[in-house]
């Protein structure tokens, strides 16, 4: 069982206060990010396996663990107003989500609601 968590710079806050609201849940649960995602990640104490920053293949990464059906989800805190070099990354990406049909939050409202219900059925 593994969430993989990305945030883009401009979400990098609000991602780490997700973080924070969710250690609990998120202490046992195996995670996954992108590079500087996952410094982040442990900054907040969690533990983290971290892969390639997102704009070097990043993101194309955790797409393939997709692929590989190795994720129960992505929580991907996605800045809709920046510029990314990456965004055919981005785009493979969510692509890839839907075609093997695993959840991928691209806001922290939905992250909220897949944590929540996440762990409802597997540790309520
Ligand atoms: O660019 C990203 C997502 O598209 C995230 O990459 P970093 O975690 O390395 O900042």
């Amino acid at each position: 069982m593994k969430i993989a968590i990305i945030a883009h710079d401009g979400k990098k806050p609000e991602m780490v206060s997700f973080l924070n609201k969710n250690k609990d849940k998120l202490g046992e649960i195996s995670l996954v990010a992108t590079g500087t995602t996952g410094k982040y990640v442990e900054n907040t104490g969690l533990s983290v396996e971290k892969l390639l920053s997102g704009p070097i293949g990043g993101d194309a990464q955790i797409a393939a663990l997709s692929a590989e059906k190795k994720l129960e989800m992505v929580l991907f805190f996605r800045d809709p107003l920046g510029k990314h070099p990456h965004e055919p990354d981005v785009q493979m990406l969510m692509r890839i989500c839907d075609v093997h049909n695993i959840p991928i939050a691209t806001n922290p409202a939905t992250a909220q609601l897949l944590i929540d219900a996440f762990w409802n059925k597997q540790m309520g």
